[in-house]
């Protein structure tokens, strides 16, 4: 077996506990076959886990081993629109500053944003990713080059465009979820991606989610964001956003909605009965001033709910370590209850409840599972002591305390230092498209 052991870490299992352990990767399988005793049968495994002594190690000691973190939801391109325009509320950052500034992207830019992204997620312990964006064949040879796992999409607008473009973006998303699955060796899977309830007409989601039902794959939105997203819904339909996401069959299982911050409790019903997961965006909902999701009643309610930075322009990283901090402390604030989405809640959020709520593999360290994980560097001032190390995973740890990354059995990050992509490039890259989109921005 061609293995790749991680040795002499502390690995967070699924139940929660952190056991002093070795892990053992099967590279050509993508998958672990050992967690110091525990192994798969060997029927599973196809032959012994001793074997592995010969094969790459990476170096855990003083290091806390966890599964490859999961950003449910992000636009990675938007990386050259960091810092770009802030301080706004969502619908006129969008219409004034982001969506100009987004009409003079070219595919070149959207690949040197993306990589630019991809590179912080890896660097940050980030394994897999939700991605709603345009040029979508360039963001998947991206996903493809660095290693990751992704569920990936293009982003639909309807509103103010005419019948001929509105199809036509129905038919890219549909055309982009049918093509790109399946690819970057199977890491790549896709979704059909309206952006939201409000900037879709009814006549394209009813035929975009009917196609995206027959072609198989899920639906990925932005619901509930805001209360001006809601109350137009209200006033012109007379019912709530998720009760229309049901009368367009596009609250199923395999769905995932981003925000989820406006809902009632008939609506968190509705969604804990429909099995659709939420993917919580805390920092993106302080920024823009959207307001508090009610992620401790979901969970309650049973709803797998996820993690997600959303776009780097209203975050404005892509740290998942952030975003499980920020998870924690304004659910607290939401449930006016400082026993609400405790330590253990924000990370299972952002391994297993990414995992599930995009259906792709990982979020768990445990013989049988896809080798995604992340080892992270204890050995800090602002990590000592050590008395709980999931605590120090949603109050402490930073994503520069990550030393190495591993997605589908491969290394992406070294010490440090990343290995599918060349960082200084890709930085260098981005920094000059940012530039220069800025520049025809402002001549347009
Ligand atoms: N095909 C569409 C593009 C949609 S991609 C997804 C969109 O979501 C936007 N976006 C980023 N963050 C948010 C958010 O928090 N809420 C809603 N939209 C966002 C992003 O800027 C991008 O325009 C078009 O022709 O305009
Ligand atoms: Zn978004």
């Amino acid at each position: 077996m061609n293995t790749l052991r991680v040795t002499g870490g502390r690995v967070l299992r699924p139940d929660g506990r952190v056991t002093e352990s070795d892990v053992t990767i099967d590279r050509d399988a993508g998958t672990i076959v050992a967690v110091g005793d525990e192994t798969v049968s060997d029927a599973e495994a196809g032959s012994d886990a001793e074997v592995a002594s010969d094969g790459e190690t990476l170096d855990a000691s003083g290091s806390l081993v966890i599964p490859g973190l999961v950003n449910a939801h992000t636009h990675v391109a938007m990386t050259l629109l960091r810092g770009y325009a802030d301080d706004k509320p969502l619908d006129p950052w969008l219409r004034e500053d982001i969506w100009p500034a987004e009409a003079e992207l070219t595919p070149d830019d959207i690949e040197a944003g993306a990589e630019l992204g991809v590179v912080e997620m890896i660097r940050s312990g980030t394994t897999a990713f939700a991605d709603m964006y345009f040029a979508m064949d360039r963001v998947a040879d991206v996903v493809d080059r660095a290693g990751l796992r992704a569920r990936l999409g293009h982003g639909v607008v309807t509103i103010g465009k005419d019948a001929e473009g509105a199809r036509a973006d129905v038919e890219e998303s549909l055309a982009v979820a049918r093509e790109l699955d399946g690819a970057g060796d199977g890491r790549i899977r896709t979704a059909f991606m309206p952006h939201s309830l409000t900037t879709v007409g009814e006549e394209y989601l009813h035929e975009g989610v009917a196609e995206a039902r027959e072609a198989g794959v899920p639906i990925h939105l932005h619901a509930n964001e805001t209360e001006d997203e809601v109350d137009p819904i209200v006033d012109e339909r007379g019912e709530r956003p998720i009760a229309y996401a049901q009368d367009l069959d596009a609250l199923g299982p395999d769905d995932f909605f981003a925000h989820g911050v406006h809902l009632d409790g008939s609506e968190i019903d509705q969604i804990a009965d429909a099995g659709t997961a939420i993917v919580h965006c805390p920092a993106s909902n302080m920024k823009l001033a959207s307001g508090m999701a009610p992620v401790q009643r979901l969970r309650d309610a049973g709803v797998t709910v996820a993690l997600g930075t959303d776009g780097a322009a209203s975050n404005n990283d892509l740290d998942v370590f952030d975003e499980m901090r920020d998870a924690a402390m304004l659910g607290k604030l939401a449930a006016d209850d400082a026993t609400a989405v405790p330590a253990e809640a924000v990370v299972e959020m952002a391994t297993a409840g990414g995992a599930d709520a995009l259906g792709l593999p990982g979020g768990r360290i445990e013989p049988g599972a896809a080798a995604d994980l992340a080892v992270v560097d204890l050995d800090a001032p602002h990590l000592t002591p050590v008395h709980d190390p999931v605590s120090h995973l949603a109050y402490a740890a930073h994503g520069s305390d990550v030393r190495h990354t591993v997605c589908d059995g491969e290394v992406l990050m070294r010490d440090r230092e990343v290995l599918t992509l060349d960082a200084e490039r890709v930085q260098e890259r981005a920094a000059t498209a940012a530039s220069d989109l800025v520049d025809r921005v402002s001549e347009s």
